[in-house]
C-alpha cells in the first residue's frame, strides 16, 4: 500500500433494496459514518435516483466522503416496484443487480480512485442474499442492515420451529391463539401478528422459506446492524446476538442523525414530492388536535377501504391530515371516489396531500396520533416524536410491528385484519379522545428513552461508536 492510501479513511458500501423504507434508514447510517469522515458510496437503482433528483434537493452533498453509485435495477421503466407481493416483485431485480454489481465491482478496482481507498467493507440490506456470496469469493468483509425491528426480524428467524411446533399453518390453532415457539414473544404474539408471510396453507410456500433463509444467512455476515435501540426491544437483541458474531443496534436512526448533527434538519431522500403546504394547514390547527395518516410507500388500498378510512375519519369529528401517494388505490376509478358528504366534511375536518414532510409532520405540536401501516421507519419516526398510534398493519414485518406498539409498548391501538368505518371511528375516538392522555403519557416516556439511546453514553450511541471502531480495524 502506498503511503497516501495508508492515510486515506475506511471506505464502506452501502446497498439497500431500491425501496424507500430501505433507504431512507441506510441513509441515515451512511450519514453517520460521514459524520466519523469514513467514505462512504451508496448504491441506488438508477430509477430511484432520478426520482430523488427531481423530488429533493441534493443536501448530501454537504458530505464530501459521500457519493451515490447508481447501477440498473433490470425492471422495466413502467414496474409498479410496490404491492404486497413485493418481495416477489423485487426478486429478478435482486438477481439483476447481484451480477451487475459483481462485474462493476471487478471493472472498477473496488471503487478505488485518488482519494478514496477501495472498498474497506460492504454494510448491505440483508435482503441481498448475493452480497454474502459476493463478500465470500472476494475476501471482503461484509456487514448485514436489517431495516425492520428486532422482532419481525426474530419471527422470521424462527419460522422453522413454528413449522416444527405445527404453529404454521395456523388455520386449526385459530388466529387468536398464542404463538409458543419464538423465545421471548410467548406472552404476547398472537398467530394473527406473525409476518403475514406465515399466512400460508402449505408449510412449502417459497416464499416462507426464502424469508426464512434471508434471516438465517444473517449470520454469515461479519456483524448485523439494527435499526432499534436497547431499551425498545432488549429481549429479543439478547436472543438474536445467540446467533451472530456481533450485533450493533444503533437506532433509531433518524434520532442519531439529528442528535449528532446537532440540528433539526436532515437531508431528505423522498421519492415523492413533499407537499410542505400541509405544514401550514397544520400551523392554524389546535395542539394535538390532528391524526396523521400515512400507509408508508408500498402499500396498496383498496377504492372500498379507502372509503372505509375516509367515512371513519369524517364521523369521528377529529381533524386528518392524510397522505393519499399517487397510484397507491387498486381498481383505481377516479370518478367515483369523491361523494358530497365526504367532500365536505374534508373541507371541514381533513387535508390531504400525495405526499408529506413526515418527520417533521410528526413532530408539530398539532398531530396528537398516528393512523399507520405501521412500517418500521414510521414506527420508530412516531416513537421518536412520542405521538401514539392507530396500526393498521398492510403486510410482513407491519403485523409483528404494530403487536408491539399495543400490547407491549402500550403506545398505541391495533386494528389488524379490520376495516370498517365503525371500528376507524371508534379507534380514532379513543386514541384521540376517551385514551388519549395514558397513551401520551407512555409514548413521551418512550420517546425519551430514544432520545437518550442516542445520545452521548446512551446504548445506540455506544454501539454507532463500537461499529466505527469495528470498520477502522477491517483496514489492513
Ligand atoms: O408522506 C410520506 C410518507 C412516508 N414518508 C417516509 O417514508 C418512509 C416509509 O417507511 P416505512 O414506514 O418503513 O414504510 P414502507 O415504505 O412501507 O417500508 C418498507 O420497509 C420497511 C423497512 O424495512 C418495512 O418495515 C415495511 O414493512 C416495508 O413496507 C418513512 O421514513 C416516512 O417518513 C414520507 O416521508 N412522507
Ligand atoms: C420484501 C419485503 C419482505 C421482506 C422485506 C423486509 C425485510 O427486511 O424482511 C421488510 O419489509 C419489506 O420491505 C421487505
Amino acid at each position: 500500500m502506498c503511503s497516501k492510501e495508508s492515510k486515506l479513511p475506511p471506505h464502506v458500501l452501502i446497498f439497500p433494496l431500491p425501496a424507500q423504507g430501505h433507504m431512507n434508514s441506510m441513509l441515515h447510517l451512511a450519514q453517520l459514518l460521514c459524520l466519523s469522515d469514513i467514505h462512504v458510496t451508496f448504491v441506488v437503482s438508477e430509477f430511484n435516483h432520478r426520482r430523488m433528483l427531481t423530488a429533493t434537493d441534493s443536501a448530501l452533498e454537504r458530505y464530501p466522503g459521500f457519493r451515490f453509485q447508481p447501477i440498473p435495477d433490470g425492471l422495466p421503466e413502467d414496474h409498479p416496484r410496490v404491492g404486497d407481493r413485493m418481495i416477489g416483485c423485487f426478486e429478478p431485480a435482486i438477481k439483476f443487480m447481484g451480477s451487475y454489481f459483481d462485474k462493476m465491482m471487478g471493472e472498477k478496482d473496488l471503487l478505488a480512485s485518488a482519494n478514496t481507498r477501495p472498498v474497506t467493507c460492504i454494510i448491505a440490506d440483508d435482503v441481498l442474499s448475493f452480497a454474502a456470496d459476493f463478500a465470500a469469493a472476494r475476501g471482503i468483509p461484509l456487514i448485514y442492515f436489517r431495516t425492520i425491528s428486532a422482532s419481525a426480524f426474530w419471527a422470521f428467524f424462527c419460522i422453522d420451529r413454528l413449522v416444527e411446533a405445527n404453529e404454521i399453518p395456523f388455520q386449526e390453532i385459530g388466529m387468536d391463539e398464542l404463538v409458543k415457539s419464538i423465545p421471548g414473544m410467548e406472552g404476547f404474539l398472537r398467530c394473527r401478528d406473525l409476518p403475514s408471510f406465515c399466512r400460508v396453507d402449505d408449510t412449502n410456500d417459497p416464499t416462507l422459506w426464502s424469508l426464512f433463509n434471508i434471516a438465517r444467512q444473517t449470520a454469515r455476515a461479519k456483524a448485523v446492524i439494527m435499526n432499534t435501540f436497547g431499551y425498545l426491544e432488549q429481549p429479543i437483541l439478547s436472543n438474536i446476538s445467540k446467533h451472530m458474531p456481533r450485533i450493533y443496534a444503533i437506532g433509531p436512526g433518524n434520532a442519531h442523525l439529528r442528535s449528532r448533527l446537532g440540528d433539526t434538519s436532515t437531508p431528505s431522500a423522498s421519492l415523492w414530492t413533499e407537499d410542505r403546504n400541509c405544514i401550514n394547514w397544520l400551523n392554524a390547527q389546535e395542539t394535538k388536535s390532528v391524526i396523521y395518516v400515512s400507509f408508508g410507500s408500498i402499500a396498496m388500498v383498496t377504492r372500498e377501504q379507502i372509503l372505509e378510512f375516509w367515512h371513519g375519519l369524517v364521523n369521528s369529528k377529529h381533524k386528518f391530515l392524510w397522505v393519499m401517494r399517487p397510484g397507491s388505490i387498486t381498481g383505481e376509478d377516479e370518478d367515483q371516489i369523491p361523494d358530497v358528504e365526504l367532500e365536505k366534511g374534508t373541507k371541514e375536518n381533513g387535508y390531504m396531500v400525495e405526499w408529506a414532510p413526515q418527520e417533521e409532520v410528526l413532530n408539530h405540536p398539532a398531530v396528537g396520533g398516528f393512523l399507520t401501516h405501521s412500517g418500521w421507519n414510521s414506527t420508530l419516526e412516531s416513537i421518536v416524536a412520542g405521538v401514539p398510534m392507530i396500526c393498521w398493519p398492510y403486510f410482513g414485518d407491519q403485523m409483528v410491528n404494530s403487536r408491539l406498539v399495543s400490547e407491549v409498548w402500550k403506545i398505541g391501538l391495533d386494528i389488524k385484519d379490520s376495516c370498517n368505518r365503525a371500528a376507524i371511528e371508534n379507534a380514532v375516538r379513543e386514541l384521540m379522545g376517551v385514551r388519549r392522555d395514558e397513551f401520551l403519557e407512555r409514548a413521551d416516556h418512550l420517546a425519551k428513552m430514544a432520545k437518550q439511546a442516542v445520545n452521548e453514553g446512551g446504548s445506540s450511541y455506544c454501539d454507532l461508536n463500537g461499529l466505527i471502531e469495528y470498520i477502522d480495524s477491517l483496514i489492513i
